[in-house]
């Protein structure tokens, strides 16, 4: 395989890459050649211009492009420029096809896709282009991912440098505004290793995504989506607010991953509207890139992508990455040139998958490394300079804002940690529970210390219950933390309406709640606790399915300390997780 490169200003610069010996050559015997052309302009006639001549030399290239901000060419970031990259196979083949896509035909432009890769044999991968502004490329992306692609998927949504009115994609000769352009990679001696990274971190206090409609965030926190975003970003609603807050995504975590989420517009009820899905209930913060956090991961992947030894690396980089590093942008992309030629582009929405669920992602660097054959010899990793992110301090002078903004990002980061540690230290003061309104635990631990102290003096046994909802992260993560939150609020409920009015019932901790039985033998207790159990069980909650609940049940041995006591019925607690859950255990 060999890449070539080229960085196109002007017609002679297509003359002399017209007219290249070593691409001629290349081309003569190559099985496939791809042309990628990326560009700042927004002209349709210079993309197809370009197209056209390459096809009329080399009628056997497969030519995609796309609209961009920023152009990569060799490992460098340019700025409004056109690169082409060409790409040509020894013995792998390229399909390329455009597949029409408005608002409302995601989910049959997938199909469509689905349809024909299934059709493909040894399919080594697949690269993506769309129009991303003109429709919902979530819903693509949730198309395609019921077709488990097991390759690598990678690419990016088109982009015009922060004006988010137009993105264009090409294929063969013709550009369109509206659509999905696809190259199918194929052969068993093609290997594509694909990384995505993000580098972004969470900043603000979590908030709650409280209402969603399509890709739009109307209430964040119950209040308009762009007033919370304007408070913390000091940002007007003006034609500027997507390049305003391009560096400051939503950061959401779903199972292992953490994703950004980048604002584009605001609307008339200001409500704002993003490039990638945030779902209603979500728990989202405020984030912003560091720098050498960026830089970290680039190493990783650099490492690993040595180890693969590509011949052709792609890159597809999030703009906001460019506005984050400024010049010093390249310090991520120029060691992926290092190990073979690279070519890409800044995009609007990057395409990621690797095998596993296919993810649209926002912020993050998209790398591909392409190789046919078995890799060499192991290579030495890179190991100039030796430390993490040693860029970033070797030269006082050099690199001083992202130095600066690193130390920045260490700063808010701490400031925030301790604002978190002094309003949970407050929290811990109080003595209510304010989603539940039940006693929290100090309260309880107060009152269990009481009900010790009576028990030592009157000799009054007690009881304990301690209830814990089952998969309580399966409920959040399948409804949304809001839904979380009223089962939380409709258990405390129950609780309170089917316990006796001396018992005393307040929330443990997380889905846990604990009720305590003055006067109570266990084996009352026991009795109390089936009936909250069976209870529970039939209880329909508002998100209209039935939940489960473990409970532990021990009564108060004379002479155990708090501790003692609480470790008991936790452990009955255990016990009943143990035996797989939804059951009262008892502790004799
Ligand atoms: N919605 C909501 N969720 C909460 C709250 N506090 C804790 N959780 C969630 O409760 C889950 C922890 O519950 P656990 O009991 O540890 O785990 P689980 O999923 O219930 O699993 P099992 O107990 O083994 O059935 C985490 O996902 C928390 O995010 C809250 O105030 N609101």
């Amino acid at each position: 395989m060999k890449q070539l490169s080229f960085n196109l200003d002007s017609n002679s610069e297509l003359t002399s890459l017209l007219a290249d010996p070593e691409l001629g050559r290349w081309a003569e015997r190559a099985s496939a050649m791809l042309v990628q052309i990326y560009s700042a302009q927004q002209e349709p006639e210079w993309l197809e211009s370009i197209a056209a001549a390459i096809l009329a030399r080399y009628p056997q290239a497969r030519v995609v492009g796309a609209s961009t901000v920023g152009e990569i060419h060799l490992g460098h970031t340019l700025t409004g420029s056109t690169v082409v990259g060409v790409t040509l196979l020894e013995s792998s083949g390229v399909e390329t096809l455009f597949l029409p896509c408005k608002r409302g035909d995601e989910e049959h432009t997938a199909k469509e896709l689905l349809q024909i890769l299934a059709q493909r044999l040894k399919v080594a991968g697949l690269l993506l282009l769309t129009t991303s502004t003109t429709f919902n490329a979530n819903t693509l992306i949730a198309g395609l991912n019921r077709g488990r692609l097991a390759y690598p998927v990678f690419g990016g949504g088109a982009a015009d440098y922060g004006r988010v009115k137009r993105s264009l994609v090409l294929h063969q000769q013709r550009c369109r505004d509206s659509g999905v352009v696809a190259v199918i990679f194929k052969g068993d001696d093609l290997h594509i290793d694909c990384h995505s990274y993000l580098g972004w971190r969470a900043l603000s206090r979590p908030m709650i995504a409280t209402e969603v409609k399509g890709l739009t965030l109307t209430l964040l926190d119950n209040r308009p989506a762009f007033e919370v975003l304007a408070r913390y970003l000091n940002i007007a609603n003006d034609e500027r607010f997507h390049l305003n807050c391009l560096e400051f995504p939503l950061m959401v975590t779903r199972g292992k991953h953490t994703l950004a989420r980048t604002p584009i517009s605001v609307c008339r009820d200001r409500s704002v509207e993003f490039f990638a899905d945030i779902r209603q209930g979500e728990e989202v913060r405020l984030g912003y890139g560091d720098p050498r956090m960026i830089i970290r991961d680039a190493r990783q992947v650099h490492d690993k992508m040595t180890r693969f030894a590509p011949e052709a690396v792609f890159l597809y980089s999030c703009g906001c990455r460019r506005f984050l590093m400024q010049e010093q942008v390249e310090l991520e992309t120029l060691p992926f040139a290092k190990l073979a030629p690279t070519t890409g582009f800044y995009t609007y929405g990057e395409f990621y998958g690797n095998g596993e669920d296919l993810l649209l992602l926002n912020s993050t660097m998209v790398a591909v490394g392409l190789r046919e054959g078995e890799a060499p010899p192991a290579r030495e990793t890179l190991r100039d300079p030796p430390e993490e992110a040693a860029e970033l301090v070797d030269d006082p002078y050099a690199n001083q804002h992202l130095r600066i903004m690193g130390r920045l990002m260490h700063f808010i980061d701490a400031v925030t940690d301790e604002l978190q540690q002094a309003s949970h230290e407050l929290e811990e003061k109080t003595t209510v529970d304010k989603l539940t309104q039940l006693p929290n635990r100090v309260q309880m631990e107060e009152l269990l210390t009481q009900e010790i102290l009576s028990e030592e003096r009157y000799g009054r046994p007690f009881s304990l219950i301690l209830m814990d909802i089952d998969n309580m992260a399966e409920i959040n993560d399948r409804h949304g933390r809001l839904i979380g939150d009223e089962v939380l609020a409709e258990t405390a409920q129950l609780l309170s309406a089917h316990t006796r009015r001396t018992d005393m019932v307040g929330r443990w901790e997380g889905g846990t709640f604990m009720v305590i039985l003055p006067d109570t033998q266990l084996a009352e207790a026991k009795v109390a606790a089936v009936k909250l159990y069976a209870m529970f069980g039939q209880t329909h909650f508002t998100h209209g399915e039935h939940c489960t609940a473990s409970l532990g049940v021990a009564q108060y041995p004379p002479d155990y300390s708090l501790e003692q006591m609480i470790s008991r019925v936790r452990q009955s607690l255990s016990r009943a997780k143990q035996g797989g859950g939804d059951q009262v255990n008892t502790l004799n």
